[in-house]
C-alpha cells in the first residue's frame, strides 16, 4: 500500500475521450481506489460522473474539504479536485471543443503548479486531444512542451517505456519531412546526456546503457544513403562516450530492437517520434508508459490518445494508465524520498 504524505496528482485529460473511462475503471478494478488518499483527480466531477453510470455503476458526488469532491463509486471512492463544471449534455463523446481543450489545459496547469509548489509527489496525465487545445489557444504541441515552459526547463525528453523496451525521442512532434533539418548532434548529445541522468535518478540504473539509433537504412552505408550519422550522430556518441557515458551507436533501426528486446540496452535513443513509439507500441500497447524526463517534477502519462472512436463505449484499456501511476510513484520514492517541498515519500 502506498504511503504520499502528499498526493499524486492525476489529470482527467479530454472530457470527450476515453480519460474519464479509464479512470473511473482503474478506481473500480482497485487499482487506484487502493491508493485512497494518496491520488487526486484533477478533473470535473459531472464528467467522471457521466463515466461511472456509462460503467453501470452508482456514482454519488459529495463536497469535501479544501473545495474537494468526493466520487463514490459503490465500495470505491475518488478524491476530485473540481476544475471545470461542463454540463455532460453538451459535451459529447468523440467530438473535438475548444472548451474541453481549456478545460484540459486547466487539469494540467493546476497540477504542474501543485507539483512545482510541492505540495503534490507528481503528476499522471491522461490523454489531451491536441487540436483540441490548440483550438483552446495552446501553442505547445503536448504535455511535454508546455510542461518543460512552465518548470523553466530547457531540454526535455520525451520517453516511452514498459517492462521489456524504453525509447527516448531526439524529436517529437513535427513533420518528418522537417525531421533531417531538425537534428543537431548538440540536440542529440542533449538527449543522450538528459535521459541517462533521469534513468540514474528517477530509475535508480547507475550506469544505464544507451543504443543510439541512425536515421537512415543500415546507418547511411558509410554516405551512400544520407550523411547525418557521420556529420551528426558519431560526434555526439563520440562526446558523450568523453564524458564517461556507456552509448553506442550509430546502430541500424531495423536491427538494433531486436538485441535491445533482450535487455542488451537499458534505453535506446531514437531519432523520430514513430522510430521508437512502432516498436514500443507493438510491445507495450496496453502497458507503456509516457515520461518526461529532465523536468524537475515527476510527470508519467498513458502511451495512448484520446481513442474518440472508443469513448463512451465502455470498452477502454485503463492498464496504461494505471502502469503511469505506479512508475510515477516509484519515480517519486526514487528522488531521494522527497518532493520540492521536502514531504517524505515512504511505502
Ligand atoms: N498522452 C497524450 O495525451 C496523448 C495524446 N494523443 C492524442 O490523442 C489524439 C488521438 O490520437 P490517435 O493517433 O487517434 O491515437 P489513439 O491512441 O487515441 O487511438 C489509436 C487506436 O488505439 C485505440 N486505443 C487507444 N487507447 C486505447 C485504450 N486505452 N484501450 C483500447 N483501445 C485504445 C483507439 O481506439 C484507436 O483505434 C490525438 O490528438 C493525439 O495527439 C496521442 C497520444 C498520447
Ligand atoms: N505520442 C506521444 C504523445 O503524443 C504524447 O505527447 P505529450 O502530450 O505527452 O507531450
Amino acid at each position: 500500500m502506498p504511503s504520499f504524505a502528499c498526493p499524486l496528482i492525476l489529470t482527467q485529460g479530454d472530457p470527450a475521450g476515453i480519460g474519464p473511462e479509464i479512470i473511473v475503471k482503474a478506481a473500480l478494478e482497485g487499482t487506484l481506489a487502493a491508493w485512497g488518499d494518496a491520488l487526486l483527480v484533477a478533473g470535473d466531477g459531472a464528467i467522471l460522473q457521466r463515466a461511472a453510470v456509462l460503467l453501470g455503476v452508482a456514482a454519488e458526488r459529495r463536497p469535501a474539504a479544501n473545495g474537494e469532491e468526493l466520487l463514490r463509486l459503490g465500495s470505491h471512492g475518488l478524491r476530485v479536485r473540481p476544475l471545470s463544471q461542463l454540463d455532460p449534455q453538451q459535451t459529447p463523446f468523440g467530438q473535438l471543443r475548444a472548451a474541453n481543450g481549456r478545460a484540459m489545459l486547466d487539469y494540467i496547469e493546476w497540477a504542474c503548479a501543485e507539483c512545482r509548489a510541492g505540495r503534490a509527489a507528481g503528476m499522471v496525465t491522461a490523454p489531451i486531444h491536441k487540436e483540441a487545445i490548440h483550438a483552446a489557444g495552446c501553442l505547445f504541441p503536448g504535455h511535454t512542451e508546455l510542461l518543460a515552459e512552465r518548470c523553466g526547463t530547457e531540454q526535455v525528453v520525451m520517453m516511452l517505456a514498459g517492462s521489456r523496451l524504453r525509447v527516448c525521442l531526439v524529436t517529437t512532434h513535427l513533420a518528418l519531412r522537417a525531421v533531417p533539418a531538425a537534428l543537431t548532434s548538440a540536440a542529440i548529445l542533449a538527449t543522450i546526456k538528459v535521459t541517462a541522468a533521469a534513468l540514474q535518478r528517477d530509475f535508480a540504473l547507475p550506469q544505464p546503457r544507451l543504443a543510439v539509433l541512425a536515421l537512415n537504412p543500415h546507418a547511411g552505408e558509410n554516405g551512400l544513403f544520407g550523411d547525418e550519422e557521420q556529420r551528426l550522430i558519431v560526434p555526439a556518441i563520440e562526446r558523450a562516450q568523453a564524458a564517461g557515458l556507456a552509448v553506442s551507436g550509430p546502430h541500424s533501426a531495423d536491427t538494433l530492437f531486436h538485441f535491445a528486446v533482450q535487455g542488451r540496452y537499458d534505453a535506446v535513443i531514437c531519432m523520430y517520434h514513430d522510430q521508437g513509439l512502432i516498436p514500443l507500441k507493438l510491445l507495450h500497447f496496453d502497458d507503456g508508459v509516457n515520461v518526461s524526463l529532465g523536468l524537475p517534477i515527476v510527470r508519467t502519462s498513458v502511451d495512448h490518445g484520446t481513442a474518440y472512436d472508443l469513448a463512451g463505449s465502455g470498452r477502454a484499456n485503463p492498464a496504461s494508465l494505471v502502469a503511469a501511476v505506479n512508475m510515477a510513484a516509484q519515480m517519486a520514492r526514487n528522488r531521494q524520498g522527497r518532493c520540492a517541498g521536502g514531504c517524505q515519500h515512504a511505502g
